[in-house]
């Protein structure tokens, strides 16, 4: 059952710097860091909130320095995604936590892409890439991020909006979505992971995006079910991440088959699996739900990618739905 076909909807690059990649990276671009070795690094993956897990995953990028680092980042995980049954990828990328330390943002952006543009021949998944903002920087520093990543020469399928949220609603970033739809790309938003149903409704109302990243909060509010039922809007749905980060006191208290049964489009990702402790299959195993179950995720997930319709069409087939 792990193999169906899928896509991966919620994927932070950053989040699958496994800490064997981490200590290979260190050595090769000199860079000391404060654990002796892997085995003391990974006992530090114990996280009592989402802040508590963004400061490790913020200090260990220090170790992606070259295009190089982010190539083979990416090429890793595309590799494993593909054994986890993954036919599309639309991944997260935060271009803010390197250029602030002082890597050029076309490097980044090459090292990523490259990885990515050879991933359909390479291992039959296609891709697409989400410019991520974060939301505990300013919304000046957002949209000169924007603007560098539109003057690129990188095909961009989209911009999202992640890290620290509580105290940071999408509405800081109302100027920003409206220029990077403006500019085609399409819009996405983290909200009711650790935030409040409203940070939903503003993400919808405010910055118009087509899908909500994680937003299991939701079920805090009957009025937002509805309209997220209704107009079947996507919620890409990270149920390891959530239990680690305490979103959930643990799986069999998931809210994942509750959100199903009120007939929401969930579907089900990694988040960040090197510290979540597995990638998109494993996220799929650990609900322990019936086969049927599990294929009508598998072919949300595909409902709620940017594919085009063909495409979709292909992939549904495939799947024997
Ligand atoms: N789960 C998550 N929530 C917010 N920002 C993130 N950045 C990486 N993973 C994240
Ligand atoms: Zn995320």
């Amino acid at each position: 059952m792990s193999r169906l076909p899928k896509a991966e909807l919620h994927l932070h690059l950053e989040g699958t710097l496994e800490p064997e990649m981490i200590f290979r990276f260190a050595e090769r671009n000199s860079i000391r860091l404060p654990y002796v070795d892997v085995d003391e690094l990974a006992a530090r993956y114990r996280f009592d909130s989402l802040q508590s897990f963004l400061d490790l995953y913020y200090a260990n990028m220090a170790t992606l320095l070259t295009g190089e680092d982010f190539a083979e980042m990416t090429e890793a995980y595309l590799a494993r995604a593909a054994v986890a049954g993954v036919r599309h990828a639309e991944v997260f990328l935060d271009p803010q936590a390197h250029t602030a330390r002082g890597i050029p943002l076309d490097a980044v952006l090459e090292g990523v892409t490259s990885a990515l543009g050879t991933a359909e021949q390479r291992h039959g998944i296609s891709t697409g890439l989400i410019v991520a903002i974060l939301r505990d920087q300013s919304a000046e520093s957002a949209m000169t991020t924007l603007d560098a990543v539109l003057s690129s020469d990188v095909e961009v399928l989209g911009i999202g909006l992640d890290s620290a949220e509580v105290g940071h609603p999408p509405s800081k970033f109302v100027e920003v979505f409206a220029k990077a739809r403006a500019n085609g790309l399409r819009a996405v938003a983290h909200a009711g992971e650790e935030g409040p149903p409203s940070y939903i409704w503003e993400a919808l109302d405010l910055l118009q995006v087509e899908r909500i990243d994680h937003g299991v909060r939701c079920l805090e509010d009957d009025a937002l079910v509805h309209r997220l039922a209704a107009e079947q809007i996507p919620l890409t749905v990270c149920p390891l991440s959530n239990v680690r980060l305490q979103v959930v006191p643990d799986l069999g208290r998931h809210p994942l088959p509750e959100m199903l049964d009120r007939n929401l489009l969930v579907t089900v990702n990694s988040d960040d699996p090197a510290y979540f402790g597995g990638y998109v299959d494993d996220n799929y195993a650990a609900l322990s739900l019936p086969p049927e179950t599990l294929r009508q995720l598998a072919a949300n997930s595909i409902r709620a990618s940017f594919l085009d319709n063909t495409r979709k069409s292909d992939l549904l087939s495939e799947l024997g739905t």
